[in-house]
């Protein structure tokens, strides 16, 4: 039955996808052929994924390129049938496409727009507001809302066109969530975008979370959006969970679990001194950083003050994008080039 109240919590159970490629060799024999024989590829996407959402709460969905991030998202929209488990979005089956779950959901893909190329945005927002059956006075409400969150003002009437990738973002944002929707699929949103434009989105996507105590799943190759807004990280590799806990337990993963230590010395050290103290050890002119296992960090850190002239010493969990390189082998499969930049 559906539910007249949705409370916006998001149940996945043992979700799988699985895509038919046809193979094709090149050129007009190898059209020729697979219109004879046609091959045929299975690819495991998802490899039976389970997780449950609370209403409001915010997670990270991370992983390396083609680990299945977007297609988990494009099921739980409702955009793509699961080849097998399920899943339950504010109380709908998301497959079953319902209006009433559709005015509950929102996919942002940053890759994608739906705003109207040639026209205002303004009027892409009108549509929206016709399909989505929004009240006027609602309307005119989130419009005012968005407008002063977002700065739209003086962008809304121009053609989406002639908008620059930041502006056009955050009216494909802003015509994203009009209709109030109180489960957020957001894939990649501030790809492209510059720093302080990140930021932006960054902010309104929390604003958007506290007033409306939205739940959002956001995949992001720019860690500094993931450490921004969610407390909890599910990562994804070749289709299956690998993880999911709090940011700061993912931090652990890292470095074999280990802590980076910073010092600012008055004295010049060289690496080969630092040694006994920690791995990893670099030095530059009078900074030291390096790796030590956490259960030493404390006995570490006094020794390094008794021994040196140390004016500052700091304890910090490895970056989260090192993590996730580690995690994978090879950092530039999940961008961290891209992450560190964007810091
Ligand atoms: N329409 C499709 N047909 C066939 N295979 C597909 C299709 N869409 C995705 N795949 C494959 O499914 C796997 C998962 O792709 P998906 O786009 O979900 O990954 P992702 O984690 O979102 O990757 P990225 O970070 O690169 O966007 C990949 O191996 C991809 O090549």
């Amino acid at each position: 039955m559906t539910p007249t109240l949705p409370d916006a919590s998001v149940h996945v159970r043992d979700l799988k996808k699985q895509y038919a490629v046809h193979e094709k060799e090149p050129g007009f024999m190898g059209s020729l052929r697979s219109f004879v024989s046609r091959k045929t590829k299975y690819v495991e996407a998802v490899k039976g994924v389970s997780f449950d959402l609370a209403p409001g709460e915010v997670v990270g969905f991370l992983g390396p390129n083609g680990a299945g991030k977007t297609t988990t998202l494009k099921m739980l929209s409702g955009l793509l049938h699961p080849s097998g488990g399920e899943a339950r979005i504010a109380g709908f089956e998301p497959r079953k496409r319902e209006t009433a779950f559709l005015k509950q959901i929102t996919l942002v893909m940053g890759q994608k727009q739906q705003l109207i190329w040639d026209l205002p945005a303004l009027d892409s927002f009108l549509v929206n507001q016709a399909i989505y059956e929004i009240p006027d006075d609602q309307y005119r409400a989130t419009m005012r809302e968005f407008t002063e969150v977002l700065s739209l003002d003086g962008i809304l009437k121009k053609q989406v066109r002639k908008l620059s990738l930041g502006e056009r973002m955050k009216c494909e944002l802003a015509a994203a969530l009009l209709h109030r929707p109180r489960v957020l699929f957001l894939d990649e949103p501030t790809i492209g975008l510059d720093v302080n434009m990140q930021e932006s989105v960054r902010a309104f996507i929390r604003d958007y979370n506290e007033r409306y105590g939205a739940t959002v799943i956001l995949t992001s190759h720019y860690m500094a959006d993931v450490t921004a807004l969610a407390q909890r990280i599910l990562v994804i590799d070749s289709g299956q969970l690998v993880f999911d806990g709090d940011l700061a337990r993912l931090a652990e993963q890292g470095k074999g679990g280990g802590k980076t230590v910073k010092l600012k010395l008055r004295e010049a050290v060289s690496a080969a001194q630092l040694a006994p103290y920690g791995g990893d050890v670099k030095v530059d002119g009078l900074s030291v950083e390096m790796t030590v296992p956490r259960a030493e960090v404390s006995v570490r850190a006094s020794r390094l003050l008794a021994d040196l002239d140390v004016a500052d010493l700091t304890v910090e969990d490895p970056p989260i994008e090192a993590v996730m390189a580690e995690l994978f082998g090879a950092a530039e499969k999940v961008d961290v080039k891209e992450a560190v930049v964007s810091r």
